[in-house]
């Protein structure tokens, strides 16, 4: 069964970017990396899959919910990091987990182990964390009571190389347990490491989507390089 499916949606803006018509499925209990870069349309295809914004065409569904139709009952089972995290500034992380926690009636426990697990120093006030921190903060409250479905836009960007590894770490123990990942990224090579399929986005349009075996086969697996004069003397020249 699929968690979340795509048919023919679409955004338009009206100076016309956006997104094309598009059509995809997440089978349930897959990570699906959502590839693309700077303006290619993922935080509008994320934003418009979850209701945030009224498709042009076409329609979306999560958990057999159709979307627009029925936004409460689909974000009670979604967990969602947003491209850009907005906090209470006067608030500290404990709390902002705390009080996201008591609105989802689930135990704020969870969120701080995972908080703990990312280095991230609860009792700081969220106005006077770092970016990546911030991101943190967002990210611990979208995984709060082990939803379904998860929607994460660059979960690691502005992370450091360990907080990267443990969000990846993360995600892999959400599809060990049948949830579902639905992730944004500028690389694949971030993705590869977790991703069961990609997608990948150019210009709001869908170029390709294929399962990781299949995109890496397709990579070029050995780079020949030919120089112009024989080795010894190219380094020599170099050298000199
Ligand atoms: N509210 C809006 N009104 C008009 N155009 C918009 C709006 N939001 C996004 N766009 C345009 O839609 C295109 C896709 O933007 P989007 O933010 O979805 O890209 P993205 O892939 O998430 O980029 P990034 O990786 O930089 O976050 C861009 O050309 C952007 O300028």
């Amino acid at each position: 069964m699929n968690a979340i499916t795509l048919d023919g949606l679409s955004k338009q803006f009206a100076g016309g970017a956006g997104l094309q018509p598009t059509s995809l499925s997440v089978p349930t209990g897959q990570v699906f990396g959502f590839l693309g870069q700077n303006g290619a349309g993922k935080t509008t295809t994320i934003r418009t899959l979850l209701g945030f914004l009224r498709p042009t065409a076409g329609q979306a569904q999560i958990l057999g919910h159709d979307v627009w139709h029925n936004r409460a009952a689909v974000h009670a089972r979604v967990g969602y990091l947003p491209g850009e995290v907005k906090l209470r500034p006067g608030h500290t992380a404990r709390e902002v987990l705390t009080r996201a926690a008591a609105l989802r009636r689930v135990s704020p426990q969870g969120a701080l182990q995972t908080a703990e697990r990312l280095g991230l120093d609860v009792s700081r006030r969220v106005g006077t964390l770092s970016k990546g921190n911030r991101q943190k903060v967002g990210l611990c409250a979208a995984l709060l009571g082990d939803p379904e479905v998860l929607i994460l836009d660059e979960p690691t960007d502005g992370l450091d190389p360990l907080a990267q590894a443990t969000v990846l770490a993360l995600l892999r123990e959400a599809r060990a347990q049948g949830r579902t990942v639905f992730l944004s990224s500028h690389v694949l090579s971030e993705v590869e490491h977790v991703a069961d399929q990609v997608a990948i986005l150019r210009g709001g349009r869908l170029v390709r989507q294929e399962t990781l075996s299949t995109l890496r086969a397709g990579l070029p697996q050995r780079l020949s390089v030919r120089f112009a004069r024989p080795r010894a003397a190219t380094w020599a020249r170099c050298r000199a």
